[in-house]
């Protein structure tokens, strides 16, 4: 079974205060969701593979430590996801970029696909999937599968807050995955809202309702 961790640094857990409170606008959310998920890509790239290599410092030579080339993807799932894209590059900025768009019904809650777009080497990278909101777990689960179908390999799933549902349909149908948090909540609500949650993580990040 993979990882489950809440990254429970001071600094996220007081930015993912005013990320969930109402009277926030689109550009303080925007901005705190940015530096939230800058601070995660700190816990998702600690089992980062070093290796040695000699550096010479204006006193003597010594041995360093460099990352030792592993080939990371991002994959936001749009749109919410695309609001994490840019925090995490700022601390990986090898990593490449691929989209998935996937929204959820809001009828039946169901994820629905209409688009797909990755990097040309995205069978050779470790992918980390991109989303703030793990609610009933349909669309990480949809997102992961089409993945899976192209023959990728994702290894990790990053997301802002999550309901106890939505981790547990992860664990059921993509067991090995380590999934990151900032938050786990308590439930979800008839509508399938993520309680107390932050709202609709699209609307807010642009705006939209
Ligand atoms: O776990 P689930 O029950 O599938 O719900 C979570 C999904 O819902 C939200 O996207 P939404 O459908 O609102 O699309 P948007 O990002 O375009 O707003 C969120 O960003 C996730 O992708
Ligand atoms: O609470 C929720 C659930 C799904 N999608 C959101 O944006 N928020
Ligand atoms: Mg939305």
């Amino acid at each position: 079974m993979g990882q489950l961790v809440i990254c429970d640094h001071p600094l996220i857990q007081h930015k993912v205060t005013f990320i969930r409170d109402k009277m926030t606008n689109t550009k303080q959310f925007r901005e705190l969701v940015d530096e939230v998920s800058m601070l995660m890509a700190y816990e998702i790239t600690r089992d980062v593979q070093l290796s040695p290599v000699r550096v010479d410092t204006p006193v003597q030579t010594t041995e360093g430590k460099v990352i030792a080339g592993r080939m990371l993807g991002l994959i936001p799932i749009l749109r919410a996801g695309l609001g994490m894209v840019d925090g995490v590059l700022r601390i990986i900025p090898s990593a490449k970029v691929g989209h998935i768009g996937l929204y959820r019904d809001h009828e039946t809650l169901q994820p629905v696909e209409y688009y797909c777009s990755l990097p040309s080497d995205v069978t050779e990278r470790e992918l980390i999937v991109i989303d703030p909101m793990l609610a009933t777990g349909g669309s990480a689960n949809a997102a992961l599968d089409m993945l899976k179908k192209r023959g990728c390999r994702p290894t990790k799933l990053m997301c802002l807050i999550a309901a106890p549902e939505g981790v547990k349909a992860v664990q059921e149908q993509h067991p090995e995955i380590d999934i990151y948090l900032a938050a786990l909540d308590e439930r979800l609500n008839e509508h399938g809202y993520i309680v107390p949650g932050l709202g609709d993580a699209g609307d807010r990040l642009y705006g939209t309702k």
